[in-house]
């Protein structure tokens, strides 16, 4: 089987074999044109021959429409997830008209109905959702530290910062540091703030900037960067059992 992320900043890709094995994985920024960035693999998918192709994506119809022309011409089924707040496999509370794919599938591939949990996704948006036995009661959505950053810098005229780490919670003495410890701060604080709320409920964080974040937040958190992944194998496995 071959899996697709469309993510707004990166095109994912996974090739696994018949007992779930990842065999071939890479990640590419597509710079929005990831029907473009998809015609260039198509010979490499062509190579893989996988018997089917499973697709997450947060694009919109536009950008899918593209997506889907470009995968035609391979000769290989392909199928978008769509998003359901009925499934059998996790109830949600969220209008499912409006909740992200990714955001989805990624609560799909934690979800466990003996546990209480909170899925951080830490992609272009940081996501936090809540979880209660297979029920999602809802979430939160932020902008990432880079997307922060960035509408620091393009609205306002004396904060220049484009580059700079993002290591520390305390407060700044520069610029520099000011901006980057708030915009840290501002996730950071926010996680703590939730799971202050739902004490029993477990952390579970994934996406590219699950790292820098975690190391702030004051409970044990379980990183895992196969959510998506997971999620997208259990959807298309539940689809052919039923
Ligand atoms: N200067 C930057 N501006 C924006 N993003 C950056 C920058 N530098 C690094 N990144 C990385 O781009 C990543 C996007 O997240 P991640 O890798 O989880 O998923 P993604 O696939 O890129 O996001 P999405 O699924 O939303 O496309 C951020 O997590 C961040 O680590
Ligand atoms: C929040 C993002 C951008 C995270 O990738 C994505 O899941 C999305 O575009 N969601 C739509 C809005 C929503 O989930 O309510
Ligand atoms: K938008």
């Amino acid at each position: 089987m071959l899996w697709l992320d469309l993510g707004n900043t990166r095109l994912k890709y996974w090739l696994t074999d018949d007992i779930g094995q990842i065999v071939a994985h890479d990640a590419k920024q597509h710079l929005q044109a990831p029907a473009e960035l998809l015609m260039g693999l198509t010979d490499r998918f062509e190579r893989y021959a996988p018997d089917f192709i499973g697709i997450s994506s947060v694009l919109g119809d536009n950008l899918n429409a593209k997506v889907s022309e470009t995968l035609s011409r391979l000769n290989i089924p392909f199928e978008f997830v769509h998003v359901d707040a009925a499934h059998a496999l996790m109830k949600s509370a969220y209008n499912d008209q409006q909740l992200g794919c990714d955001r989805w599938l990624q609560m799909l591939g934690a979800v466990d109905k003996k546990k209480r949990q909170c899925v951080i996704g830490c992609g272009t948006a940081v996501t936090i959702d809540l979880i209660d036995h297979a029920e999602h009661l809802g979430g939160y959505i932020f902008p990432s530290i880079y997307l922060q950053r960035e509408s620091l810098f393009s609205g306002t005229k004396q904060i220049t910062i484009s580059n700079g780490t993002f290591d520390s919670v305390s407060q700044g003495l520069t610029t520099q540091d000011a901006v980057h410890r708030g915009i840290l701060l501002s996730i950071v604080g926010a996680i703590n703030e939730i799971s202050h709320r739902h004490p029993n409920f477990e952390l579970i964080m994934t996406g590219g900037d699950a790292a820098i974040i975690s190391q702030h937040v004051n409970r044990p958190v379980r990183l895992r960067d196969d959510l998506l992944l997971n999620g997208l194998a259990r959807y298309f496995d539940y689809r052919n059992k039923s």
